[in-house]
């Protein structure tokens, strides 16, 4: 039998119907998606509320993957292909390495899992208690928030504490914002997030402060660097950095703020980098992308606003 790329379609954690790149073997459809630059492949596997990783390959016997248990592997799969595609078709980068790494992700992991995360080597994510949240993957602002993880950490490498940890933190945010690229939505996780209630979120980064988050750094959270500390509060800290974002980019737009920032992640920053340094690196890619014009203003504006000198 030939084996090759095929065409098939799912529905997604919120129900809607989305066309996927599969691939057919032995008369399986697999979520395997071999469509993208140079032989990268974006793979998608279940873990089946286990722990073993990656998993099984999600597959379907006639390329429609429309059972309810297999939403959260299309949505992983489907939003993973966008996130490739905004690194590829906007900064010519090919995955997260730069160099066609395959994109791996299990779905179904643990049992009533609230998290979502990237072990080093892959994506993972739980599928949530059904309160607090529903299956992590069916937000694509939380699929791109975890592959941009892998972006830093093949580029920066920003160390996960303290303000270098809050701008890892704070760069994922940024790209997820950029990836979804609704000016009119600042939120992350909001698709997936307590589904008995409307319109919250994880995190806003129009107003960090609505979800616990400081917005200046007067207001900077002084959290113990250990596991039970957020490792210094990076999911906390990142809000002074994400309203910098927020101003510079109403300002400018996603396009121009989202060249500036790839640009000082992968170029300027490094693993120690802090709040001021990421100032620093930001103007810098302004000027090198724009000169000394309104790009190079917006940085410096948003960052005053926060009070990062
Ligand atoms: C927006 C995505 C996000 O924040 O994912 C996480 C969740 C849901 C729990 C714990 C850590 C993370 C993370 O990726 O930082
Ligand atoms: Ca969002
Ligand atoms: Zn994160």
């Amino acid at each position: 039998r030939y084996d090759e790329p095929t065409i098939g379609s799912g529905v997604g954690v919120n129900g809607q119907t989305k066309s996927l790149n599969t691939y057919l073997s032995n008369g399986n459809y697999y979520l395997y998606d071999t469509t993208k630059a140079m032989n990268n492949q974006i793979r998608t596997y279940t873990s089946n509320n286990g722990t073993y990783l990656p998993g099984n390959y999600m597959t379907d016997t006639n390329n429609n993957f429309n059972a309810s248990d297999q939403a959260a592997g299309v949505d992983a799969h489907y939003y993973a292909g966008l996130t490739y595609d905004y690194f590829y078709n906007n900064h010519n980068r090919n995955s997260f390495d730069g160099n066609g790494a395959t994109i791996a992700s299990t779905v179904h992991y643990q049992s009533n899992y609230n998290n979502a995360f990237w072990n080093g080597s892959q994506m993972v994510y739980g599928d949530g208690d059904g309160r607090t949240f529903i299956e992590l993957s069916g937000a694509l602002d939380i699929v791109a928030h975890e592959i941009t993880h892998a972006v830093t950490t093949y580029s920066a490498d920003l160390a996960y504490h303290n303000q270098s940890g809050a701008l890892n933190e704070s760069f994922s945010d940024v790209f997820a914002i950029i990836v979804e690229g609704d000016t009119n939505d600042w939120l992350l996780g909001e698709d997936v997030y307590t589904p008995g209630i409307y319109g919250d979120a994880l995190r806003s980064m129009s107003n960090p402060e609505q979800y616990n988050q400081p917005a200046h750094m007067d207001d900077y959270y002084h959290s113990p660097d250990t596991k039970d500390g957020d490792w210094g509060g990076v999911h906390t800290n990142s809000g002074i950095p994400n309203k910098a974002f927020y101003h510079v980019a109403s300002d400018i737009g996603f396009e121009k703020s989202g060249d500036i920032y790839y640009k000082a992640l992968t170029q300027y920053l490094t693993s120690t980098s802090d709040f001021e340094d990421a100032r620093v690196a930001l103007e810098q890619s302004a000027i090198d992308l724009y000169g000394s014009g309104s790009e190079l203003q917006a940085i410096k504006n948003g960052f005053d606003l926060v009070g990062i000198g």
